[in-house]
């Protein structure tokens, strides 16, 4: 594989977006030189004390890139909704059955792959097939998506043409670095191939990230005029985490015709868990809460999350006070600092990760036994925050364990909150008296 400097694929890609003539692939000019750098600093946002942190979508994938060094596994069914209904539907339980090129396969093991992972026993049939299909895929962090198109990438590529045939488009930099860095990995013994950056020719176009990708409108218009551009038979294939409303409707409009994989969502989430409330009057009555719990049962790791930055920082200080090892997750932290700290946190050498939401959205950390909601989940217009709060607490309780979830209310608002996400899934929150040791020790077992 050959190994371009980024700096001279910089220069080919500014080269490239000129030929292109009214295409513009640069930065927007809004954007926050920090985020180009790869360090996540979120915009102060000065009318509300209460969020005082940006979501940044393409950090927290890259977080997630930074920290993972296996495979996530999940229990979810793949559910694949083919072009051609009548075409039987066809995996691979082994590399061996895609015919890759020998230097490919030899590529995938040299990584310690030794078969491939759900979404890719049904993604890479699809994408190696000919003619080339197009494809909708959607699946979690981690599963394998990455790995997945760049084989099909490697393998689309007849290296004695010289001209370029495979086109990635990713949100940020950095998250481009990573993918060439699997490109690299995965073509090492396939030096015929040149890695480069976006430049006409006949190309594959793969849409990685393509939640982040809409969620810039800067991107989504970008990767529009760059579909756009594009020849008819061109394969397309689109990569997403997410599947949110607005990535469907995206998705369709970026990629004709396509097969579209999405992994089912996993129902049993709340009924794996145990979810308690605790009535409490201030922040201080919450942390005296928050201490009986971790006096009447053993907690191998918890996550809690608090509403702001500042009241994440004042629990983390009151938690170490109290002997606690605390990892505090903090959104003014770089994203290598942050990957840092969730490193450290998933090695066991801290026990309780405090965090505000928008720091710990979309990071996954399997092992958490207890979640502690310290504020409820709310969105910008303070009602609340369903979704968020099925992602906190579902870090508790995967693959059938039980987990345990305690709700802090501190005002008949947040019991309201708190009631109206009861109604929202259908399932009671009951109470819990944190002053009766016996009682918490009973919700342990
Ligand atoms: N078949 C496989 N066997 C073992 N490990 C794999 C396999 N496929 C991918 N991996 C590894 O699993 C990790 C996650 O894979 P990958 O980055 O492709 O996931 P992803 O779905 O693209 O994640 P993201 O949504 O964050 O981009 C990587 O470390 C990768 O090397």
């Amino acid at each position: 594989m050959a190994t371009d400097s980024w700096a001279s694929a910089v220069d080919e890609q500014e080269a490239a977006a000129e030929s292109l003539g009214g295409l513009q692939i640069k930065e927007k000019e809004d954007k926050p030189k920090a985020e180009a750098n790869g360090t996540a600093k979120p915009e102060d946002n000065g009318d509300k004390a209460d969020e005082d942190e940006k979501e940044d979508k393409a950090a927290q994938s890259l977080l997630n890139k930074l920290i993972r060094s296996n495979l996530v596994n999940t229990t979810n069914q793949v559910e694949v909704l083919q072009r051609d209904p009548n075409s039987p539907l066809y995996s691979v339980k082994s590399f061996e059955e895609l015919r890759l090129k020998p230097q490919l396969l030899q590529g995938v093991y040299a990584m310690g792959f030794n078969r491939p992972s759900k979404i890719q026993e049904n993604a890479l049939p699809m994408m190696l097939a000919e003619p080339p299909q197009n494809l909708i895929a959607q699946s979690q962090s981690g599963t394998g998506k990455t790995a997945a198109f760049v084989l099909a990438m490697l393998s689309h590529v007849d290296p004695s043409h010289k001209w370029p045939q495979c086109l990635c488009v990713s949100p940020t930099y950095e998250l481009a670095l990573q993918t060439g860095k699997v490109i690299e990995q995965m073509g090492q013994f396939y030096p015929e191939v040149k890695l480069a950056y976006a430049i006409r020719g006949n190309k594959l176009f793969v849409l990685d990230e393509a939640d982040v990708m809409i969620a810039t409108q800067g991107h989504q218009d970008q990767s529009i005029r760059i579909q756009r551009m594009l020849p008819k038979d061109c394969q397309m294939l689109l990569f997403s985490a997410t599947f949110e409303d607005s990535v469907w409707k995206f998705a369709q409009r970026i990629v004709p015709d396509p097969n579209v994989i999405k992994l089912k969502r996993e129902e049993e989430t709340l009924d794996t868990i145990k979810q308690y409330f605790v009535l409490c009057n201030s922040k201080e009555e919450k942390f005296t809460a928050l201490c009986n719990i971790y006096g009447a049962i053993t907690i191998a790791q918890a996550m809690i999350f608090c509403h702001t930055r500042k009241t994440a920082g004042w629990l983390a200080g009151e938690l170490s006070r109290e002997g606690h090892q605390v990892a505090l997750l903090s959104g003014e932290m770089m994203v290598e600092q942050r990957a840092a700290v969730i490193d450290r946190f998933r090695d066991g050498k801290e026990k309780v990760l405090v965090t505000t939401n928008v720091c710990a959205r979309g990071i996954d950390v399997e092992q958490v036994s207890v979640v502690i909601n310290f504020d409820l989940p709310v969105d910008k217009d303070g009602n609340p925050d369903n979704e968020t709060y099925l992602h906190r607490i579902g870090r508790t309780g995967r693959f059938g364990k039980r987990g345990l979830a305690v709700n802090m209310v501190d005002s008949k608002h947040s019991m309201n909150i708190l009631n109206r996400i009861q109604e929202h899934f259908n399932k009671k929150i009951e109470r819990l008296d944190t002053d009766d040791l016996d009682e918490i020790e009973k919700i342990a077992n």
